[in-house]
C-alpha cells in the first residue's frame, strides 16, 4: 500500500465541514448534544516561595463531539495549564471540569490515570516517545498500557503508522527519524488506543510550516475516521484556520 502523504489542500473547508458531521449529522447538532469536555469557572492558583500566584482566573469552555478547538494566547497566558486539567493531569482550585459528563475535578488519581490510558490520547512537545523502541514497538506500547488485547495489536499498530505516512519507517528508532517524522510517531501512539478525546500541546511547534500543515491534516482525517475530538494549543497563526473554534487567552481568561 503507498504512504500516504497528507496536506493541507485534503483539507478543503467543505471537507472539514463534512468531517465534523461525519457520523450524519450537521454540526449544530453536535452541538446540542452532551459536551466531551464541559468546563464551569474553573481557577488554578499554585503557590511557590510562599506566594500565591494564579494562572487560570475562571475559565468556561465547552468542547462536542468531532470537533477540532484550538487555544492560542501568548507564552505564560495559562494554555497548557488548562490543557493539562482537561486530561486529568493536574485539578483546579475550583470550578469544575466534566469529561463526558464524568466529574474531573472531583476524582481520584487512580480513576483518573484508569480514565487517561483508556479515553485520551496526549500529545506534548517532546515527543515523549521510548528512545530505545522502534516507531512500531512505541505504538504497541500504549495499546499494552490500554490493556487492548495483544490479538489486536498488529493490525491497529499497522493502521496507525499508516493514517500519518510511516509505514516504511515503522523499525525506526526515534534517533533515525525526523523531527516531523517523531510527531507523527507521537500521534500515531496517542491514538492508537482508540481514545475519545486527544490533548495536544504545541504539536506543530518543531515543525517547519509544510510539516504542520501535514499534522493538521491527520487531526482532520482522525476526527472523519476515528470520531475523535481534538482540543489543542497553538502559537501559529497560519493552522488557526483548520480549527471549528479558536478561543484566545490572556492572561487566564478566555477573550474570545
Ligand atoms: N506547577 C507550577 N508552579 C508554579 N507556577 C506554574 C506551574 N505551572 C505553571 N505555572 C505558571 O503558570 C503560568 C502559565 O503557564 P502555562 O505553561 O500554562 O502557560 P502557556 O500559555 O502554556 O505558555 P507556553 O505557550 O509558553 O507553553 C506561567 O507563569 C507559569 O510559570
Amino acid at each position: 500500500m503507498p504512504e500516504r502523504e497528507p496536506s493541507l489542500e485534503m483539507i478543503s473547508i467543505e471537507e472539514k465541514n463534512e468531517s465534523i458531521g461525519h457520523s450524519d449529522s450537521d454540526p449544530s447538532q453536535l452541538e446540542s448534544s452532551e459536551p466531551v469536555l464541559k468546563v464551569c469557572n474553573v481557577h488554578r492558583s499554585f503557590e511557590t516561595g510562599g506566594k500565591a500566584i494564579h494562572v487560570l482566573k475562571g475559565i468556561d469552555l465547552e468542547v462536542h463531539a468531532e470537533q477540532l478547538v484550538m487555544l492560542k494566547g501568548r507564552s505564560g497566558s495559562g494554555k497548557t495549564t488548562l490543557l493539562n486539567m482537561l486530561g486529568g493531569l493536574d485539578q483546579p482550585t475550583s470550578g469544575e471540569i466534566y469529561f463526558n459528563g464524568r466529574p474531573l475535578h472531583d476524582s481520584g488519581d487512580g480513576s483518573r490515570t484508569k480514565l487517561r490510558r483508556q479515553d485520551i490520547g496526549f500529545i506534548f512537545q517532546a515527543y515523549a516517545l521510548m528512545p530505545l523502541l522502534s516507531a512500531w514497538e512505541n505504538v504497541e506500547l500504549s495499546l499494552r498500557m490500554a490493556n487492548v488485547p495483544r490479538s489486536e495489536w498488529k493490525e491497529r499498530v499497522a493502521y496507525c503508522l499508516d493514517m500519518v505516512g510511516l509505514t516504511k519507517r515503522a523499525k525506526h528508532r526515534p534517533f533515525e527519524l525526523s523531527g516531523g517524522e517523531q510527531q507523527r510517531v507521537a500521534i500515531a501512539k496517542a491514538i492508537a488506543h482508540r481514545p475519545k478525546l486527544l490533548l495536544a500541546d504545541e504539536p506543530t511547534a518543531e515543525l517547519d510550516s509544510k510539516m504542520g500543515a501535514q499534522v493538521m491534516a491527520v487531526f482532520r482525517n482522525m476526527i472523519a475516521t476515528e470520531q475523535v475530538t481534538i482540543c489543542m494549543t497553538t502559537h501559529d497563526p497560519t493552522i488557526l484556520e483548520v480549527a471549528d473554534h479558536v478561543h484566545e487567552m490572556v492572561d487566564g481568561k478566555f477573550i474570545t
